[in-house]
């Protein structure tokens, strides 16, 4: 095995992840998970759908979680967002606890979940009107970030004129126009065709780069998570529990190129290897 392919202990980032901590002192940044868990309950029984979960994601870390279907996945997200409280555990985000949804995320969905109504701007700027913050002070970034995305000049559009990608990347400025500190994907690529799929990850990895923020990204793609992630999360099955946690050692910026990398290859081959009897994977 390549040593640089081993998987680290959920508390050792990456060397170059620690420098970022490190440098943000003050409260502990970034976001972390203390004994973590979720019991759905139900008129049917109780549904164990994550056993107790500890890590710590940094703060401007690419971090990608990849599971077998129904192993809790959009349960972790939807806890870190504080839409649902966990049964046991706490989140944290900055050192403060989540107790209720709050304004430090921006959530990106599998379908981009455009109002039909509204012009590509207007659903861009729609948390800041739901959250009634003043138009004025944000209608300048929500263009900057339809720009950065590649949508400048579609901002009077409606949705159905614009292609799966183009709605998907104005459902991401729609998730950062209120400047979170952190994005969560909840498969944001799956329902796209794999070339816009393949363009869509190299043009998020850019989006992150430019913009600093923290991105939890789930997918069901091993060389998608692989492509994208300093760290990548492997779940076990239901009730989900950390498999393991692997550094992607991989220099940026990457492109499609990097897919060819050996190291690529081998941490592929390595995660798949956890699948093997489950085959529910990409
Ligand atoms: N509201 C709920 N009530 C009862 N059980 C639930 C509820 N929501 C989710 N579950 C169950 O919890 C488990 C985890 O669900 P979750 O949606 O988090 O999985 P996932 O890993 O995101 O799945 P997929 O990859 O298929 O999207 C599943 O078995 C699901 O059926």
């Amino acid at each position: 095995m390549n040593p640089a392919t081993k998987p680290t202990h959920a508390e050792q980032p990456a060397a170059h992840l620690r420098l970022v901590s490190d440098r943000a002192g003050g409260a502990t940044p970034g976001i972390k998970l203390s004994g973590v868990s979720k019991t759905y309950r139900s008129r049917d029984g109780d549904v164990p759908s994550l056993r107790p979960l500890d890590f710590t994601i940094n703060d401007g870390e690419f971090f990608v979680v990849v599971g077998p279907s129904g192993c809790g996945k959009s349960t972790l997200l939807k806890m870190i967002s504080g839409l649902l409280p966990p049964t046991t555990g706490e989140v944290l985000v900055d050192g403060e606890v989540v107790t209720r949804p709050h304004g430090n995320v921006g959530i990106v969905f599998q379908n981009a979940l455009l109002l039909p109504w509204r012009n590509i701007l207007s659903n861009a700027m729609l948390p800041i009107d739901m959250k009634r913050l003043a138009r004025d002070k944000y209608l300048a970034r929500a263009k900057a970030l339809l720009k950065l995305v590649g949508l400048e000049g579609f901002e009077k559009k409606l949705p159905w004129q614009l292609s799966g990608g183009m709605q998907q990347r104005a459902s991401i400025c729609r998730a950062l126009v209120h400047d979170p500190k952190i994005m969560l994907m909840d498969e944001p690529f799956g329902a796209l065709d794999a070339m816009t799929r393949e363009r869509m990850n190299v043009e998020l990895m850019r989006i992150q780069r430019e913009t600093g923020k923290t991105v939890l990204l789930i997918t069901h793609s091993i060389p998608e998570a692989v492509f994208l992630a300093d760290r990548v999360l492997v779940m076990t099955e239901r009730p989900g529990a950390i498999a393991a946690i692997y550094d992607v050692p991989m220099p940026r910026p990457r492109s499609l190129e990097t897919m060819s990398d050996p190291v690529f290859t081998e941490l592929v081959q390595r995660i798949r290897k956890h699948f093997f009897t489950q085959g529910s994977l990409d």
